[in-house]
């Protein structure tokens, strides 16, 4: 008698706790069921499979769309491969398996499903997780004033997989499992969410509870379908019996092999970086490991001080790390709910637990945001295009935003690079921003700090197009989420959902406050080790003697890339400064006509009110440093973040925040 198989289909979501797909295999609706076969595939358009032996691509290189990164980094492609084999380990351990295969997802896995009816077996549905993004986009098109429909990629994906599925007989059914919150128990519509983060949170703090209790882990495992020999094995690249048995050294030497170009280091070929703030390998077991040490190690835990840390920059304990676990689905987001529950049950104390719930809160928001405004995640004039149209208008003329000229060559000397490279190279000559892109480029993490200060120095003084920032983010990250990736860059750069669009970190302040013995910097930038920590963040204000004497000749650039006159109250570390020329956003709030004669006439060449570009963002500063009220609320300590590291979102007066 043929097998009644169920199909999992695991994307991100490589975990055994609170796995929807695994219960809904193993539930009473599938009790005839007598084998489930969980499959993974490593899908070409979002990692390049050109290092694998005669792997035969069927679309284009799976690289970025406007700057052409490498779309999975060799950080996160470690990650990933980590991940998948620590999946199979523990299905193996159950006596279950994970199929490996690579291509497209929705072609690989109608063959598999094909192979499994070729061999006499019944199979009764597969089952994916859907991912947020996962809709129809509608658009007006306003010069022909029709409506135009977009898939999003995920969407294009699934129907994809749906229709081949349906040609042989089988359906396809998804769950919703990647927000905290689940789309059904939203306390609005999804696309009537509020577009502002606060409203937003308290609405979701009002529910009666914060996410739905995790799934148990199946158990037993049903079997997993063996194929009808070796001889035979489930088809599709992968099949290879060389393949199966070198397992997870060699697919990853063959997934890093493409991965070298000019801005893409050795990162991630050789291990990980021992001085990264992230040590962890990929995978639910790290993931858990973490989580346990996070909530239990010590009296109090680390836990215990997350509100004081969490804007750290160095080491492993500042904040959960959670994110890159996150990303992939190695940990679910209910089970820090549920260890966050648990924490405040045993010490009966909820300032640090409220503080992980409310950035969790961001997540979601992201996430749900990005399903509202659709493609307007990935478009220039960000979800401001919907919510704010005038002012989209004035940040998407020509010549607001520079651009990176990628037919331009190298020139090889750091200070004639274009400023768009020296970001990525870290060399723009500002310590605490080079620091930061070095740690990324070096070890796939930077911290939210370090996120908010470079994305804000590319965007606010660079004024170079944010979408080169999230694509390189895109590609570097390990916990490169798309949703969290591309609304947080456009938060920062004016066109997403911040209520205060001018918000402009000063990087020197930053770094004096955030690293005031100058230790951050010196940890990435080993070359500025000497040099005095009154002058650690801001080493061009040395005299050309003390410049050579502390610095090896040609190691750093002796000029920033832009300086910017709102910096210099901070190079003596008087404090902060109160002066500040508003930048560019905020003018296009009060004065977007003037600013729309400046881009016009920048585009016929001229300098707008005879201005330079380089100086428009003059002055503007913000620290984003905590202001938050607490109060209580319901008995349990709620804060109100007035501005908060990470875009608190809540209205403030002070234009320059100290
Ligand atoms: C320009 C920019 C790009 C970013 N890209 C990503 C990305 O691709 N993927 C990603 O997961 N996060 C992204 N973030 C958000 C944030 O920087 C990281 O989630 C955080 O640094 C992860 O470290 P952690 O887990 O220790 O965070 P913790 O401080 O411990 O926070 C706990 C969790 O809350 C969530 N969280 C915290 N801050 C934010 C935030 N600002 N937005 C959304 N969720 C948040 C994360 O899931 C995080 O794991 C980005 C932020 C910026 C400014």
């Amino acid at each position: 008698m043929g097998r009644k198989v169920v199909l999992t289909l695991h994307r991100n979501d490589l975990r055994m706790h609170d796995n929807e797909l695994l219960h809904a295999a193993h539930d009473s609706s599938h009790s005839d069921v007598t084998h489930v076969l969980p499959l993974y595939v490593f899908d070409e358009r979002f990692v390049e499979l050109s290092g694998f032996p005669g792997y035969e691509r069927e679309g284009p290189e799976a690289r970025t769309r406007l700057c052409g990164f490498w779309r999975t980094g060799a950080f996160r492609a470690r990650f990933l491969v980590e991940g998948v084999y620590d999946m199979r380990t523990s299905l193996r351990q159950r006596g279950s398996d994970l199929l490996l295969r690579f291509g497209k997802m929705e072609k690989v896995t109608t063959d598999v499903v094909k192979a499994l009816i070729a061999n006499g077996d019944e199979v009764r549905e597969v089952i994916l997780q859907k991912e947020v993004r996962t809709f129809l986009h509608t658009v007006m098109d306003g010069a022909k004033g029709l409506a135009r429909q977009f898939y999003t990629e995920e969407l294009a994906i699934e129907r994809k997989l749906r229709k081949a599925l349906r040609e042989v007989g089988v359906e396809l059914r998804t769950f919703d499992q990647v927000p905290l919150i689940h789309v059904n128990d939203l306390p609005f519509a999804p696309e009537a969410m509020p577009d502002v983060f606060t409203p937003f949170r308290k609405r979701i703090e009002n529910l009666p509870r914060l996410g739905r209790p995790p799934f148990p882990i199946p158990s037993p495992f049903k079997p997993y379908p063996r194929p009808p020999s070796d001889s035979q094995p489930w088809p599709g690249y992968g099949a290879h019996i060389e393949l199966e048995h070198r397992g997870l050294e060699y697919v990853l030497h063959c997934l890093l092999r493409p991965l070298q170009d000019t801005f893409q280091l050795r990162a991630g070929s050789e291990g990980k970086n021992q001085k990264s703030a992230f040590p962890y390998a990929g995978g639910e077991t790290p993931a858990l490991e973490r989580l346990e040490w996070y909530f239990k190690e010590g009296n109090p835990p680390p836990v215990a001080r997350y509100k004081e840390t969490r804007n750290g920059l160095l080491g492993h304990s500042y904040s959960t790390k959670l994110s890159p676990f996150l990303a992939f689905g190695f940990i679910s987001p209910r089970l820090i709910v549920k260890a966050l529950d648990e924490y405040d049950e045993k010490f009966r104390s909820t300032q640090n637990t409220y503080w992980i719930r409310f950035e969790l809160l961001w997540r979601d928001y992201f996430l749900y945001a990005a399903r509202k405004f659709g493609s307007k995640l990935f478009t220039l004039g960000g979800f401001e295009e919907r919510t704010d149209p005038k002012q989209a208008a004035i940040k998407t003329q020509p010549g607001w935003w520079k651009q990176w000229d990628q037919d331009q060559p190298l020139v090889g000397q750091t200070d004639k690079e274009q400023p768009a490279v020296r970001w990525m190279q870290g060399k723009t000559g500002v310590p605490f921003v080079d620091a930061n892109m070095a740690e990324l480029r070096e070890s796939g993490f930077m911290s939210n700090r370090g996120r908010q200060n470079v994305a804000s120095f590319l965007t606010k003084d660079l004024q170079i197009d944010w979408r080169l920032g999230a694509e390189f983010f895109e590609s570097h990250l390990i916990d490169y989420e798309p949703s969290n990736n591309w609304g947080n860059w456009a938060y920062i750069a004016g066109v997403g959902n911040d209520p205060r669009a001018s918000r402009q970190f000063n990087p020197v302040k930053q770094g004096n406050d955030y690293d005031p013995y100058g230790d951050y910097v010196r940890t990435w930038l080993p070359q500025l080790s000497a040099v005095p920590t009154n002058r650690i963040q801001c080493p061009w204000i040395l005299s050309d003697a003390d410049f050579n004497k502390y610095i090896p000749k040609g190691s750093y650039p002796r000029k920033p890339v832009i300086e910017q006159p709102g910096w210099k109250a901070h190079y003596t570390r008087r404090g902060p400064s109160k002066q500040g020329v508003p930048n560019r956003n905020e003018r296009a709030k009060n004065l977007g006509p003037v600013i729309l004669g400046a881009a016009a006439a920048r585009e016929q060449g001229k300098k707008p009110n005879g201005v330079s570009t380089a100086t428009q963002t003059a002055g503007g500063e913000t620290d984003g440093s905590s202001r938050r009220r607490e109060t209580k609320l319901n008995g349990i300590v709620r804060a109100e973040a007035k501005q908060n590291g990470s875009g608190g979102g809540g209205a403030t007066k002070a234009r320059y925040l100290e």
